[in-house]
């Protein structure tokens, strides 16, 4: 698709901002006796307000997934960015620290398409953070192209992790998506 339709989005959304990566929340992290982190991307807010959304609902950990060296702020320079990126499936490092991960019994992953696909970063996370064996529950924002690869090729990274069904919510649709959010997780029994 074309930058044009999904530049609104960005104009919508807050700055970016880069946050300390570390775990948090931990006074109520269990939730059907499974222990639970919501571990997202996000460049300008959308898929950090549907992952704040269902670490209110759910409990447990959240943590954000943060590039070592950040992201333009501009959006062009990041839109050429992130699209060398994915064509030279670079694993840029990231500063987020996760102790213990293995205590994780489930994990909310999620991110913002980005040229049909996952943010390279997030590659980065699943090959430091392993999945195999956890339930991942994967959720995405869009600018109007949907899911496209989002999901399959996460599970092409990751194939023996047990995906749960997904959410896809429009980066418009984001700030406003508690129900949506409760839908899917009631879904998921959670
Ligand atoms: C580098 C880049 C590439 C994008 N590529 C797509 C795309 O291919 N399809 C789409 O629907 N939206 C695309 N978008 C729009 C984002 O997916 C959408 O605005 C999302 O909600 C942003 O989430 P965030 O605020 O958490 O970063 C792209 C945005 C950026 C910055």
């Amino acid at each position: 698709m074309g930058c044009g339709s999904f530049n609104a989005a960005k104009a919508d959304a807050p700055a970016p901002k880069v946050k300390q990566s570390t775990s948090e929340g931990a006074s109520q992290n269990m939730n059907n006796g499974k222990k639970i982190l919501v571990a997202y991307f996000s460049w300008s807010g959308n898929t950090k307000a549907v992952a704040e959304e269902i670490h209110k609902q759910v409990g447990g950990d959240i943590v954000e997934i943060v590039p070592a060296t950040p992201y333009s702020e501009t959006y062009s320079v990041t839109v050429a960015k992130a699209k060398a990126e994915q064509a030279a499936n670079a694993r840029p490092a990231i500063s987020t620290k996760i102790d213990d991960f293995d205590k994780y019994d489930v994990v909310f992953l999620g991110y913002p398409n980005w040229w049909g696909s996952f943010p390279i970063p997030v590659a980065t996370f699943v090959e430091t953070y392993k999945l195999d064996g956890k339930t991942v529950a994967p959720f995405f924002t869009h600018g109007s192209g949907g899911e496209q690869r989002c999901l399959s090729d996460l599970q092409k990274l990751t194939p023996n992790a047990k995906f749960t069904q997904d959410l896809v919510l429009s980066g418009s649709s984001s700030k406003n998506a508690q129900g949506q959010i409760k839908s899917w997780l009631d879904s998921l029994q959670f």
